[in-house]
């Protein structure tokens, strides 16, 4: 394993008697595309502040690049950021915008017209290098703003929520124009994001925080179907989970029956079914009742009570196929995960977790 670009050693972070960042832990490898991932609170922004230097940490340690820079002024730190709000200057055009850090670094003239041209041309600013910020859109200021940070070479890139003031059409294009961005440059990113599908869709790996501590590390993918915690299983993605008495590879339902489950497991645990992984059948005898039906466009949501429990399950590319009060029967054609037995009784914000509102 090489030495990781990275690396927060055991990481705190104090306000009086709150922790907002507790014994973190992080390597991120060079060309690595990090998410962190959490919902309000979770103490991103603190770890971001640490990172550029304009908040110390109470312990633990920043290294970069092989070097230790915690103790280091912001602008001695080999980072460049992204925000939310874009902070382009205002009284520059877009290409001033651009020349402005590399000028501070005394970055010689003929390589400042080398990197801009090559960021502008990447970022499809072309038509805009003479535009000044009020001029922009909000998605071109963005444009422009990562195009800012690119031309400066970082050993990190970091990104403060960049999407999250641009409608829904533009973020996704946006995405896809970060995406390539980073592809082209291979900057080490850390991307902080409170919005799952984002991580999801843009991460070799994410890191799922909640109430300051790092709850999980993964790929998207692993974090997606094979979740550790109970957390990540509700907080990436919408899940159901079934706490169950099991017995080796299978389990008994809360509702009668039994399930086999994703792996051996014994006693009280928790299993987490994707609304995708669960199965309706029209049934006049069958245990649920559709109590609503949301149409999706590419799928419908069925939420269906059954026993005390109300289970979302998800339908791809059929049309709305039960109708509200239908009795179905249920069943699980991938059999669901199971999560950490350690996990059942952990402590998860329940407040925190997304919800979906379904009326009886
Ligand atoms: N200066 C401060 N003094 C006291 N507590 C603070 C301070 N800054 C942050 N906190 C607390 O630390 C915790 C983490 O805050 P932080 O701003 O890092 O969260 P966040 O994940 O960035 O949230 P958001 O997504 O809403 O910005 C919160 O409980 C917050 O109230």
């Amino acid at each position: 394993m090489t030495e990781p670009q990275l690396e927060l050693r055991a990481l705190s972070k104090h306000y009086g008697g709150v922790t907002a960042l507790h014994d973190t832990d992080l390597c991120v490898q060079r060309g690595e595309f990090v998410t962190v991932l959490g919902p309000s609170g979770c103490g991103k922004s603190t770890l971001l502040r640490m990172l550029m230097g304009i908040s110390q940490p109470s312990s633990g340690e920043i290294h970069l690049a092989g070097a230790r820079i915690d103790g280091l002024p912001p602008e001695r730190r080999d980072i460049a950021m992204v925000f939310q709000s874009y902070a382009l200057f205002p009284h520059m055009n877009v290409r001033a915008n651009l020349a402005f850090g590399l000028k501070m670094r005394g970055v010689p003239k003929a390589e400042q017209d080398r990197r801009i041209g090559h960021a502008i041309r990447i970022s499809n600013l072309e038509p805009y290098v003479n535009r000044m910020p009020r001029d922009l859109s909000g998605g071109q200021q963005q444009r422009v703003a990562l195009a800012r940070a690119v031309v400066m070479q970082p050993a990190l890139m970091l990104y403060d929520e960049p999407l999250s003031n641009l409608d829904a059409k533009l973020r996704e294009s946006l995405r896809e124009d970060l995406l390539e961005l980073h592809r082209q440059t291979g900057a080490t990113s850390l991307y902080v994001t409170h919005d799952q599908t984002e991580a999801m869709a843009m991460s070799d790996r994410v890191v799922v925080m909640n109430f300051g501590q790092v709850v999980e590390v993964g790929t998207p993918e692993a974090l997606y179907h094979r979740p550790r915690r109970r957390f990540t299983a509700t907080f990436l993605g919408q899940t159901n989970l079934l706490d169950v008495e099991a017995s080796g590879e299978s389990a008994q339902l809360p509702w009668g029956g039994v399930v086999q489950t994703g792996r051996p497991a014994r006693g009280r645990v928790t299993l987490s079914a994707r609304p995708e992984e669960i199965a309706l059948c029209r049934d006049p005898q069958g245990e649920g009742t559709v109590q609503q039906v949301l149409f999706q466009g590419p799928s419908v949501l069925y939420a269906v009570q059954v026993g005390g429990l109300i289970l979302h399950v998800s339908e791809a590319g059929t049309g709305q196929v039960h109708a509200r009060g239908e009795r179905v029967r249920l069943s699980f054609p991938r059999p669901p995960h199971v999560l950490d037995e350690d996990t059942a009784a952990a402590p998860v914000a329940e407040t925190a977790l997304p919800t979906l509102e379904v009326s009886a």
